[in-house]
């Protein structure tokens, strides 16, 4: 593997990639990052691993950081009480499953600039971390703390989302379509250079799908020789004409990314996927990094223009209160010996050491790695 470049004679190490992948139930996901894991092991250059999927039974690799070693997911489907701050209501959750996987990551992610710290620490000795999501896409793609995860390593090191899509199963063209659309609603959604990963190419090879995604006459040509495409009068139906404009409006999104066909269980083509991520960490310099500066940068404008006017406008209010009671404003004075002592100001912390929370934050992260032992993850009493 390529680890470091040179600048000015010196030798510098890049910064890790980051891979994120993401996909439906059983896309091949975890065995996606085995693969790639033994990949990289062979070539020496082991590779940084996070699992956040707490429901998963096993895992076919050895996580570095593993949500499971935090969490509880069974603790968490357990507590389907939990007392609200308040002590008087007790609040009934019923999780389901997903929603209990859902309150696992979210439990997870209030630690997640600890994992973050790990991942920095991790920068100078490996070139690759990767993440394995939850099976229910839409846990990661769709809540809160996947967008949190998510935006934190992006916002530290360069990262590129891996959509694993199962081949064999999105050869239809109705289904394909949706898998795209899906596709296209994450990348969006993350702004992230993206790649489209057709798994399983073992049983069901990824030509046809690069002929749909290049030439929208072949996958139009497709979709027209399903049945129930045409109604009686030998008219296109409604949802064909929809899934044909849709057609083109994915044509464009086509065109920003990369597509490559891997077999999970033969390796073939995960060499072409470490190219496709490394092609992927220019994108990331040239137009996600500058994104990022100009959106933190409209962020802090914003603020500061929020805060100047709120500024003014006090000063204003203030101004017009002198004038309008000028005897007030005379006494209008600070007097420190007047101020509250802050030792006797009641604060609102709730303790819940003593609660029933604790019970589901499980002792505790821990770290596979030997040298991270020393880390010093929090352990709540
Ligand atoms: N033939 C073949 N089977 C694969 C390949 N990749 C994964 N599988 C199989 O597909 C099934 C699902 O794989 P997983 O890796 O568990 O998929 P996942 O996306 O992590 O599944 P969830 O955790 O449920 O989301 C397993 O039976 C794998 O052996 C592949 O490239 N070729």
């Amino acid at each position: 593997m390529e680890a470091s470049s040179s600048t000015g004679g010196a030798e510098e190490k890049k910064k890790p990639m980051v891979i994120i992948t993401i996909g439906m139930a059983g896309a091949g996901k975890s065995t996606f990052v085995q693969q790639i894991n033994s990949y990289l092991h062979a070539r020496d250059s082991p590779p940084y691993i996070l699992n956040l999927d707490p429901a998963v039974a096993n895992v076919p690799f050895e996580p570095n950081i593993d949500i499971r070693d935090t969490i509880n997911y069974s603790e968490v489907m357990k507590q389907s009480v939990a007392l609200s701050p308040c002590w008087f209501y007790a609040v009934k959750y019923n999780l389901g499953p997903n929603g209990g996987i859902l309150t696992a990551l979210n439990l997870f992610t209030t630690k997640f600039d600890q994992v973050l710290n790990l991942v920095e620490k991790r920068a100078e000795t490996v070139d690759y971390v990767i993440l394995d999501t939850p099976g229910q896409i839409e846990i990661f793609t769709w809540s809160a703390s996947g967008a949190i995860i998510t935006d934190a390593v992006a916002s530290s090191l360069p990262t590129v989302v891996a959509y694993i899509i199962d081949t064999p199963r999105t050869t239809a063209p109705a289904t394909f379509m949706s898998n795209m659309l899906y596709a296209c609603s994450i990348l969006y959604k993350t702004k992230l250079p993206f790649i489209l990963v057709f798994n399983k190419t073992d049983v069901q090879p990824h030509d046809f799908a690069l002929e749909w995604m290049h030439d929208f006459e072949a996958f139009q040509a497709a979709l027209a020789a399903h049945k129930g495409t045409t109604d009686e009068d030998g008219e296109p139906t409604y949802m064909n004409s929809l899934m044909n404009s849709m057609s083109l409006v994915l044509d464009e999104f086509y065109q920003h990314l990369t597509a490559v066909g891997v077999s999970s269980v033969t390796g073939d083509g995960v060499k072409e996927f470490f190219e496709a991520v490394e092609a992927s960490r220019v994108e990331y310099q040239n137009e996600y990094l500058p994104e990022l500066e100009r959106a933190r940068a409209a962020r802090e404008e914003s603020l500061r223009a929020v805060k100047e006017d709120s500024m003014s406008r006090l000063m204003k209010d203030l101004s017009v209160d002198r004038q309008q009671n000028p005897s007030a404003a005379l006494l209008d004075r600070w007097d420190p010996s007047a101020e509250d002592d802050d030792d006797d100001t009641e604060i609102n912390i709730i303790d819940r050491s003593d609660g029933p929370w604790p019970g589901q934050y499980h002792d505790i992260t821990r770290e596979n790695r030997r040298d991270d032992a020393a880390m010093n993850w929090p352990r709540p009493n």
